[in-house]
């Protein structure tokens, strides 16, 4: 496993100071010591084309004033300017780096003063990084790759590398880059099918390139070609100062990969079907190799042995890449690109060394706004201004944990694929250094600004450059058995194979690689991590069961609260129906006794004689019987010694005719005795009657008692149902809806049972009415002369006293 080194760690920090604007900093780019140094930030001015200087471009913007220091002066009319008419921010700012090359400057001057120090690191087994950063159209393509003329970086670099392997090449293909860091055998089998790649991938360079269409691309590989060697005295001059000695027993294998990330995926740009099916692309995985170094996942190396190989591939890559027009630039390159190549050191035959050199060409860095970008254009600029700005915060983030030691804040490295690739470098496992590409234009001044504020910060990044070759940091390969997997620097395949199925039952999500590759101590770590994780899940289960409980217990409690709650719902619910109830059948109650007293009332008003006048009328038929009977002895007095006079009453039933005959002898006294005996008879009629009708009324209120009975009878029984109900209700734990709907239910019989007790009455309102109307006609029958019974009574009275 590769060292990691702290940048957190004491004597690894370098403080510098924090400052966008710097106006008077001049920092030395020399390193304070042998491991730790701050990132180099080169910044390139490209030179004005014809047409810029036609469109007025050339306003001054830029001025360099000595080979680190930088002014930008504001343009008229450019956001900045306006900020600081209102005063808000400065016009003019001053920036300084570790190198500035004006527009001037060759790209072999470029290359001598900037990579050729990381190339020497690469060539001694150190990883290297260098990235162009900048707005669209700004150079950065031109500083990397060059033109065939012009041959940039990455030409130059494969060149002086193919320099320094010059007849130490190893010509195996079966020793390939595997991993990040590590190596892998591959049987001849594995070899055949990596010679079949690499020539397919020539051929269709070589159709490109098919003479008889006289296209470019030859002569473009040719010129490069020649173009380089023209220069190899230089480079070879200081190469071949650093060469592997012949009596050396090195060899070395130079493997490529060139891979875009495009939106977010990454896409190996060596593939060979990309060609004719550019849509169907399938995107790689960006993975990690479990020692914290992420690599992309099925990335096609290729192993060349000259630089004619080289730019083929170059070329074959350049066709692949997502190249669309915008705006700014005709040509613009929408991905980032990184080319990246891996020197192997294999000494007799088993790998001793592996370095890495990655050359980034970013995508332009605009805003949306500026380049006018539309659909998928502005997906592209959305995806590239994230990276880009991840990247940005990852720079800063860094700056901040080594500035302030006490600070220690999250490095956003795994939110883009560019910074996960990225990680290495940062941390202490190779060396990064960024050139910075800017055009003097006055209509992309507020972006170059935003360049250069973010390339002021990213020079305050402190690295720590690993003084070791990176042999002694190289993964230390064991498998599940503790056996090694790497032999003699190689992977075994197949211990690493049974390692790998087993590892792969990993989260998939988590892109973590199952392909880890552990030390020798990692198998205790691995133990240690296993017992935390152990405890870590009782303590889990445990505060699991424990927030369950206080859950259940905090439902129970809820639950009994609503059926305690329910239930006295349920309780004065009951109560106040029944209450209801009782109200209601008083109510009836004292309407049927009203009712009653009414009807008795009504009957009685008809008959109703006051006792004073009663009794006097008594009073008088007495008197009248003590005359009748006076009247009798005189009567016997005058016939002297005639039989007794018979009584009246026997009288007027045995005698009739013949009293009717005397009634013209006897004096009025005879009249009114018969008259007298007639009404004497008639109260006593009337008296039968009102006796009669008492009866009548008392079987009546009888009769309205039983019916009373039952209706109360009823009513209990019918809550006696109501709360039969009302149990059934609570047991079932019914919803309030449904007790509603029920008590709705008692309602309506309440209802009915009103319905009938109205019924009831009218019935015996009828029966009253029905007795008064017999009543009437018994009277009617006992004063058949008269017509009214009450009136009669009353005049006879009044006869009587006259
Ligand atoms: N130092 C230079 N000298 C001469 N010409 C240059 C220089 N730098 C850039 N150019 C030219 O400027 C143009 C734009 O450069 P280039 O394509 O490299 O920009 P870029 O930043 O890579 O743009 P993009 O981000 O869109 O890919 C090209 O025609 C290139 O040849």
């Amino acid at each position: 496993m590769s060292k990691v080194t702290d940048l957190n760690g004491e004597d690894s920090i370098c403080m510098a100071p924090v400052d966008m604007d710097l106006t008077s900093v001049q920092q030395t780019d020399t390193p304070t010591c042998a491991e730790q140094q701050t990132m180099r930030v080169y910044l390139r001015v490209r030179p004005f084309s014809k047409e810029e200087l036609s469109d007025n471009e050339d306003q001054d913007c830029v001025v360099i004033e000595n080979s680190q220091t930088v002014t930008l002066n504001a343009p008229k009319g450019s956001a900045t300017m306006k900020s600081s008419e209102k005063g808000i921010g400065m016009s003019l700012h001053k920036f300084s780096f570790s190198k500035i090359f004006g527009p001037e400057m060759t790209q072999a001057e470029l290359f001598e003063d900037t990579v050729k120090s990381q190339m020497f690191d690469f060539l001694e087994g150190k990883n290297a990084l260098i990235f162009s950063y900048g707005v669209t159209n700004a150079g950065k393509t031109f500083t990397i790759q060059g033109t065939p003329k012009e041959p940039g970086i990455l030409p130059r670099v494969l060149d002086a590398t193919f320099h320094y392997i010059e007849g130490h090449q190893y010509d195996g293909m079966d020793v390939k880059p595997f991993l990040r860091n590590g190596a892998q055998y591959l049987d001849p089998e594995q070899v055949k099918q990596e010679r079949s790649v690499k020539a397919a991938i020539f051929a269709s360079v070589k159709e490109e390139c098919d003479p008889v269409r006289a296209s470019s691309g030859s002569e473009t590989l040719a010129s490069s070609v020649a173009t380089l060697s023209s220069s190899t005295s230089v480079n070879s001059q200081t190469v071949l100062a650093t060469n592997p000695t012949d009596s050396s027993s090195s060899q070395f294998a130079l493997w490529v990969a060139f891979f875009e990330i495009y939106n977010e995926c990454v896409y190996d740009l060596l593939q060979p079907t990309l060609y004719t099916k550019p849509k169907k692309r399938a995107s790689l995985r960006v993975c990690d190799d479990g020692a914290g170094n992420a690599y992309v996942k099925d990335l096609r190396w290729i192993n060349i042995h000259n630089l004619g190989e080289a730019f083929k591939l170059l070329q074959f890559g350049n066709k692949n890449r997502s190249a669309a027009a915008t705006k700014m630039n005709q040509s613009s390159s929408r991905s980032h690109s990184i080319f990246t190549m891996k020197l192997l050191r294999i000494d007799e035959d088993s790998v001793k060394g592996i370095s890495e050199f990655s050359l980034c060409d970013l995508a332009g860095s605009e805003r949306c706004n500026k380049t006018k970008t539309f659909g998928e254009r502005l997906k592209e600029a959305g995806n590239i201004n994230n990276s880009l700005l991840i990247l940005g915060k990852c720079i800063t983030a860094l700056r901040n944990n080594q500035t302030d030691r006490m600070k220690s804040s999250y490095i956003p490295f795994r939110e883009s694929k560019l910074t996960k690739l990225f990680q290495t470098f940062f941390c202490g496992k190779g060396r990064a250094s960024m050139i910075v590409n800017i055009n003097q234009c006055a209509s992309t001044y507020d972006e170059t600004l935003h360049v250069m504020k973010f390339s002021a910060v990213a020079k305050q990044v402190v690295q720590v450059i690993p003084d070791k070759p990176l042999e002694s940091l190289s993964a230390c390969v064991v498998g599940r058995d503790g056996k090694p997997l790497v032999r003699n620097g190689v992977i075994d395949s197949e211990a690493l194979e049974s390692f790998l199925s087993e590892e792969e039952l990993l989260d998939d999500e988590d892109e973590a690689d199952t392909s880890v590759l552990p030390q020798s101590g990692l198998v205790n770590m691995i133990e240690n991590l296993k017992t935390k994780l152990l405890a870590e899940r009782r303590k889990n289960l445990v505060q699991e069961m424990e927030i369950r409980k206080e859950m259940g217990d905090a439902m129970l409690q809820q639950l009994m609260e609503s059926e305690e709650l329910r239930t006295r719902e349920i309780e004065e619910l009951k109560e106040s129906y029944q209450e209801k109830l009782e109200n209601t059948f008083e109510m009836y109650k004292d309407a049927i006794k009203e009712h009653a007293y009414q009807s008795a009332m009504n009957n009685l008003e008809d008959d109703y004689v006051p006792l004073d006048e009663f009794t006097a009328e008594q009073e008088k038929v007495e008197a009248l019987r003590r005359k009748v009977s006076e009247l009798e002895n005189v009567a016997s007095r005058t016939r002297g010694g005639s039989p007794a006079v018979p009584a009246v009453d026997q009288w007027c039933q045995t005698q009739p005719s013949k009293a009717t005959e005397d009634t013209v002898k006897v004096d009025t006294g005879d009249d009114r005795f018969k008259r007298l005996h007639r009404e004497k008879c008639a109260i006593e009629r009337m008296c039968e009657d009102k006796q009669e009708l008492i009866l009548s009324l008392e079987k009546r209120l009888m009769e309205l008692s039983g019916t009373l009975q039952k209706v109360r009878d009823g009513f209990l029984e019918k809550s006696a149902d109501l709360e039969v109900l009302q149990k059934k209700s609570d047991d079932q734990a019914k919803s309030m809806q449904d007790l509603v709907q029920q008590n709705v239910e008692k309602d309506r019989e309440i209802a009915s049972l009103k319905a009938e007790l109205v019924k009831l009455s009218q019935e015996s309102l009828v029966q009253a009415k029905t007795k008064r109307g017999l009543l009437a006609n018994i009277r009617e029958a006992v004063t058949s002369p008269r017509k009214t019974p009450g009136r009669t009574l009353r005049k006879t009275s009044k006869t009587v006293n006259h």
